[in-house]
């Protein structure tokens, strides 16, 4: 046996078969020996993929049971699936049990293991606060909380005050207004739109303390430091599936416990000089803004709302006029369609933060510079394209899902400080179905003659001049559909069918005067007329799974605003063993269980 500071070295058995253990600064390896004492297979897990250390031996799964036996100690660690195809491993949670040769070597071995955890992984958290909503996806929030989220939280020492929302917008209040003193994260059990509520939170919150307003458009807003975790258990989960590459509880709870920060660009969109909403995914006009509106109301449905919803939209055939202005990003550094993908550990992100948050200034004046200096106009040039839209898409991400595994941007990255606008101009039918269709393929799905995309900082969107004369009434108020801010008839548990509820309240709203009855009619007439003779001239946008109450936006990417409990897409495990002879491993890439 061998120990000196961060290093222990013995002989230990895991079941009948004998092994040297080796903690060794970040690393922690078991090797197996033959009976000539030569190495057969190693196990080397890094220190900040160990989730706990124990005395005797431990079970959790299916129920925790601990054998206290005096030689022994059992490590539970990340444990990833073998995958291929570009398709992110699923974690699990391994488990080794060690007998020692005595009492004192197996005390030494679980004080050594648990002082490298604490000095390699000080950004664990240890208190956590989790809302979970019970109508979220196929309604089993609650059940993957309790049953797989939870006993590996008690595991990790990690304490949980858990919410079971109990109306929509809660635990967006909750964060607003709740002490948060001691939360080192909020975790949302649900789908986008749960998150979303989380994301509302936590940004509201950190601009609340810093005393910014949110509603300028040209306001450096704080970035906030509060991590978010999601358990996905919603239906698209998109933020999920593009921030770690899968969808699975198990994976995204190992995720929060070993304390991952993955930073996020999140996108302000405004009204005049009025915040509307937050989005990390897709403000999206046309084609996923009829779709959203139409699923609103078949949210008995499941998940599958959206893709009935999508087949009656796509039978619709619906093109909208419309102005779309750009700001554009700076194309020498990357491109939406140079095929890169954001991986986890993107250079292009961690480059990105140097230039978002220069080091040589002082935190606090460079928020004044900036406060004082920014304006949306003096970034550079505006470009402008109108024309008849079939969508218009904006995402911060690549904005994958299961639905569509690139996503709606394959080579978005996801904390690069920009977003990628996607115009889709009116086509035939079957032009916009082999559109959708390359969601889905490896063909490129910007490669079509009425597609293209580019990279911006900011984006407006308005209607040619001579659409106003049509209708009665202003398009600001036209578009109405579900979800309207300030409903009260959408907040109640009751009404959770019906759609998706309110909107902040210290966030744009329309004038209360016009009243549940007009708002109901235009609900009424736009659902109703979606595919009728008579069309509507205008869509809706669809903000992370949200109508918007405005049709006339001004959308702004704020780089690396928020940090999610994640690390971005690891690379298949193929990939990475290929990869793993040629590169000089740092850290959490090595990875051999
Ligand atoms: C022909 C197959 C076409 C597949 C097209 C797939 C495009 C997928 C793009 C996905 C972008 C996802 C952006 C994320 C949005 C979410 O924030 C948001 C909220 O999620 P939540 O309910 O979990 O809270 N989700 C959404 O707004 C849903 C948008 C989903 C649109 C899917 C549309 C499916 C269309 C199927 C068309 C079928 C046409 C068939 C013609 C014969
Ligand atoms: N207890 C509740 N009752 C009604 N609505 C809720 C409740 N909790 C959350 N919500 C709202 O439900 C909407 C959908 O939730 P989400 O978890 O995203 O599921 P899905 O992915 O199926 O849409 C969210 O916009 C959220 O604000
Ligand atoms: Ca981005």
């Amino acid at each position: 046996m061998e120990t000196d500071s961060g290093r222990m070295e013995s002989s230990v058995w895991l079941g009948s078969k004998r092994h040297r253990a080796l903690l060794s600064g970040w690393r922690f390896s078991w090797t197996e020996l033959d009976k000539k004492n030569r190495d057969k297979n190693t196990i080397s897990v890094p220190v900040s993929e160990v989730i706990a250390v124990m005395e005797g031996q431990v079970e959790i799964q299916p129920q925790k049971k601990v054998k206290d036996t005096d030689r022994d100690f059992t490590v539970f660690y990340v444990k990833r699936s073998n995958t291929s195809g570009g398709k992110a491993p699923l974690w699990s949670l391994g488990r080794s049990q060690f007998c020692c040769p005595s009492r004192d070597l197996r005390d030494q071995w679980v004080t050594q293991l648990r002082i490298a955890l604490k000095t390699h992984c000080p950004s664990r958290p240890h208190r956590l606060l989790v809302f979970i909503n019970p109508y979220g996806g196929k309604k089993k929030g609650k059940q993957i909380y309790h049953s797989t989220v939870a006993p590996l939280f008690e595991l990790a020492g990690i304490s949980s005050h858990v919410v079971v929302t109990e109306r929509a917008n809660q635990a967006r209040d909750h964060i607003l207004k709740k002490d948060l003193t001691g939360f080192d994260g909020v975790v949302c059990v649900g789908g986008d739109g749960m998150f979303s509520e989380l994301l509302h939170g936590v940004i509201g919150r950190t601009q609340q303390e810093a005393g910014v307003s949110e509603h300028d458009p040209c306001v450096m807003l704080q970035p906030c430091d509060l991590h978010i975790g999601i358990i996905p258990a919603g239906s698209t989960d998109c933020v999920c599936f593009a921030t770690v590459g899968v969808n699975d509880p198990v994976t995204s709870a190992l995720h929060i416990i070993i304390g991952d920060s993955q930073p996020l660009d999140v996108c302000s969109v405004h009204h005049h000089s009025t915040l509307v909403r937050y989005s990390v995914s897709l403000v999206g006009y046309g084609f996923y803004g009829d779709v959203l509106a139409e699923s609103e109301r078949r949210r008995w449905m499941g998940p599958l709302r959206y893709d009935y919803s999508g087949f009656l939209v796509y039978l619709c055939n619906r093109s909208y006029q419309g102005i779309v202005q750009y700001l554009p990003a700076d194309s020498q550094i990357t491109s939406p369609r140079d095929n890169s993908r954001c991986l986890s550990g993107c250079k292009v992100c961690s480059e990105s933060t140097e230039r978002l948050f220069p080091r040589s200034e002082s935190c606090s004046s460079l928020y004044s510079r900036q406060l004082s200096q920014y304006s949306i106009d003096s970034e550079g040039e505006w470009l402008s394209v109108e024309g008849s839209f079939r969508c218009v898409s904006l995402t911060c991400m690549s904005s994958s899902c299961p639905r569509s595994p690139k996503g709606l941007s394959p080579s978005a990255h996801l904390a690069d400080g920009t977003g990628d606008l996607i115009l889709v101009r009116n086509t035939n039918p079957l032009g916009f179905l082999t559109y959708l269709h390359r969601h889905t393929n490896t063909q490129d799905q910007f490669d079509l003659p009425f597609v293209e995309v580019h990279r911006v900082k900011a984006v407006r969107f308005s209607f040619p001049p001579n659409e106003e004369d049509d209708e009665d009434e202003p398009k600001e108020s036209r578009n109405i559909t579900a979800g309207i801010p300030g409903d009260p008839g959408t907040l109640s548990e009751g009404n959770v069918e019906s759609g998706r509820l309110g909107s902040q309240q210290h966030l744009a709203e329309k004038p209360r005067e016009q009243g549940m009855k007009e708002k109901g009619r235009k609900k009424r007439d736009y659902l109703c007329g979606l595919c009728s003779s008579k069309r509507s001239p205008t869509s809706v946008w669809n903000c992370d799974g949200e109508i918007l109450p405005y049709s006339e936006i001004l959308c702004r990417v704020h780089g690396q605003l928020v940090r999610l409990f994640a690390r971005g897409i690891e690379e298949d495990t193929v990939s990475r063993k290929y990869h793993e002879g040629s590169r000089n491993c740092q850290g959490r890439c090595i990875l051999h269980n």
